[in-house]
C-alpha cells in the first residue's frame, strides 16, 4: 500500500513556499470526462457561494458566540473571526495548531487572501476549522472537545417534529417490502433537507417541488439485492433529523441481512454545523431506542449491531479535508474498494464526490466518478451549484422557471453507478 498522499511529510513545509494546492489527482484519474471545469469560487457577483461567505458565515459566528457561555478569550477569538469574515480577509491558523502545516500544504496559496477568492470547498472547510480554533476545540483548557454546534443539534433532536418522524416508522414497517424500501430511501434522501447550515439564514425553500432531477433508486436496490450481501459503506452527512432516517435505512439493511456489515463514516470533529460525529450517532441511537414502537426496536438492534461489529463507525480525518474524494488517501480508498456499495449522503459529500467545479450539467456522472473504487450512489438534496448527469434540456427547463432549484433544497437526486 502506498503512503497517504494527502498527508505528506509536513517537515518540509515553509510558510513562503508557494506550491499550488492539491488538485492534480482529479485531473489524472477522470478518464474521458471534461477535466478542466474551473473550481467554484465565491468571488462571482450574484453567486450562491458569495452569499455563504457574506451572510451565512458572519451569522453563524454570532450564533455560536451566543449559544454557549464562552470565556473572554474565546469571545475575543470569535470576534476576530467575525471581523475576518465580514472583511473577507482570511488568516492562517495559529502556528501552534496541530494541523497548521497540513493546512499550509493544502492551500498556502489561499491563506492571507480573500475568503471569496479561494475555491468554495476549500474556503468553507477552512472556515469551520478556524471556528473550532476560535472556540478552543483543540486547545488545552476547558473548551477542548466541546462541540460549538451541540446546542443547535440538541434542540433539533429533542423537537416534537422528531417524535412524529419516529412514530411514522410504525407505518413504514407495515408496508410491503418494495414500498418499505422506497419509503426508507426517500426518508434518508429528504432528511438531507434538515440541515442546520440552511436554517441559519432561513434559506430553506418551500416544500413545493419534491421532484428528483435524477432517480437511480432502482440501481441502488439492484446493487443491494442482486449478488451476495457484502459490506455497505454509508458516508453520513448531518446529525439529528437526517441521521435518524439514515439509521433506519441501515437497520433495514442489517436486519434483513442485505449487508453483512455497514460501515458508517462520520466526521472526527464538528464540521459544517450539523455534520454527524460519533457523539451525534450515540445521541441519535439514544433518541431512537428511547422511542416507542418500531423506532425503539431499531435503536436497540443498532446498538447491538455496534457491539457485535456488524455496524462499524469510521472517523477518517480526510472527512474534514478541503479536498475532493478523488484525492482520498489509500487508507480510505481501501474501505470503499472493499464495499459492495457506498452511499454518500448530502450536498457537501456530492461536491467532494464529483468535484466542486463548474461542470456543464450534462457531464457524465460515470466519468467524474471513474476514480471511485467501487459502486457508489449519492443521495442529495440540491443546496449548491454543482451538478452533473442531468441533460441540458432538463437543467435549462428548470432554469427557465425562475425557481432557485439548484440551491434551496427543493430538488433532490439519487445518482449512482455500478
Ligand atoms: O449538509 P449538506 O447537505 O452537506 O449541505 C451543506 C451545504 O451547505 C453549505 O454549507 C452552504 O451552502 C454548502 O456549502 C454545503 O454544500
Amino acid at each position: 500500500m502506498q503512503a497517504d498522499r494527502w498527508a505528506p511529510d509536513w517537515g518540509a513545509v515553509e510558510m513562503d513556499d508557494r506550491t499550488p494546492a492539491p488538485s492534480g489527482d482529479a485531473e489524472r484519474t477522470r478518464q474521458g470526462a471534461a477535466v478542466n471545469a474551473p473550481p467554484i469560487l465565491g468571488n462571482v457577483p450574484g453567486a450562491y457561494a458569495l452569499g455563504v461567505f457574506r451572510d451565512r458565515h458572519p451569522a453563524l459566528v454570532r450564533q455560536v458566540r451566543d449559544a454557549l457561555p464562552y470565556s473572554p478569550d474565546r469571545l475575543e477569538a470569535l470576534d476576530r473571526l467575525l471581523e475576518e469574515a465580514i472583511a473577507d480577509k482570511m488568516q492562517p491558523l495559529d502556528a501552534s495548531a496541530h494541523d497548521f502545516a497540513t493546512w499550509l500544504t493544502w492551500g498556502r496559496a489561499y491563506l492571507r487572501g480573500r475568503w471569496t477568492d479561494a475555491p468554495f470547498l476549500w474556503a468553507e472547510s477552512f472556515f469551520y476549522r478556524r471556528l473550532l480554533e476560535a472556540t478552543g476545540y483543540f486547545a488545552e483548557g476547558p473548551w477542548r472537545g466541546v462541540d460549538p454546534f451541540e446546542p443547535f443539534k440538541q434542540a433539533e433532536l429533542t423537537g416534537s417534529i422528531v417524535d412524529e418522524e419516529l412514530a411514522s416508522m410504525d407505518r413504514v414497517a407495515a408496508l410491503p417490502q418494495r414500498e418499505k424500501e422506497t419509503a426508507l430511501l426517500l426518508a434518508s434522501l429528504w432528511g438531507n433537507r434538515a440541515d442546520l447550515t440552511f436554517q441559519i439564514t432561513g434559506e430553506l425553500g418551500e416544500d413545493k417541488a419534491a421532484d428528483l432531477v435524477v432517480d437511480d433508486g432502482e440501481l441502488l436496490w439492484s446493487l443491494v439485492h442482486d449478488g451476495p450481501p457484502g459490506t455497505i459503506c454509508v458516508v453520513a452527512d448531518n446529525a439529528g433529523r437526517e441521521l435518524l432516517p439514515d439509521l433506519a435505512l441501515i437497520d433495514h439493511l442489517l436486519a434483513r441481512r442485505l449487508a453483512t456489515e455497514v460501515v458508517l463514516h462520520v466526521k472526527p470533529q464538528p464540521y459544517f454545523v450539523s455534520d454527524a460525529t460519533p457523539a451525534d450517532v450515540l445521541a441519535g441511537l439514544r433518541r431512537l431506542s428511547g422511542a416507542p414502537g418500531e423506532a425503539g426496536k431499531a435503536g436497540v438492534r443498532l446498538r447491538q449491531a455496534l457491539r457485535s461489529g456488524r455496524l462499524v463507525l469510521r472517523t477518517h480525518p480526510f472527512a474534514c479535508a478541503p479536498l475532493p474524494y478523488s484525492d482520498m488517501p489509500d487508507s480510505l480508498r481501501d474501505d470503499f474498494a472493499a464495499a459492495s456499495l457506498t452511499i454518500t449522503k448530502g450536498d457537501l459529500n456530492y461536491r467532494r464526490l464529483v468535484g466542486d467545479r463548474v461542470w456543464p450539467s450534462d457531464t457524465p456522472f460515470e466519468g467524474v466518478t471513474a476514480y471511485f473504487p467501487g459502486p457508489v450512489v449519492a443521495l442529495r438534496t440540491l443546496k449548491s451549484d454543482v451538478l452533473v448527469g442531468v441533460a441540458q434540456e432538463v437543467s435549462a427547463g428548470l432554469d427557465a422557471t425562475g425557481e432557485r432549484w439548484r440551491t434551496t433544497g427543493t430538488r433532490a437526486l439519487i445518482q449512482g453507478r455500478a
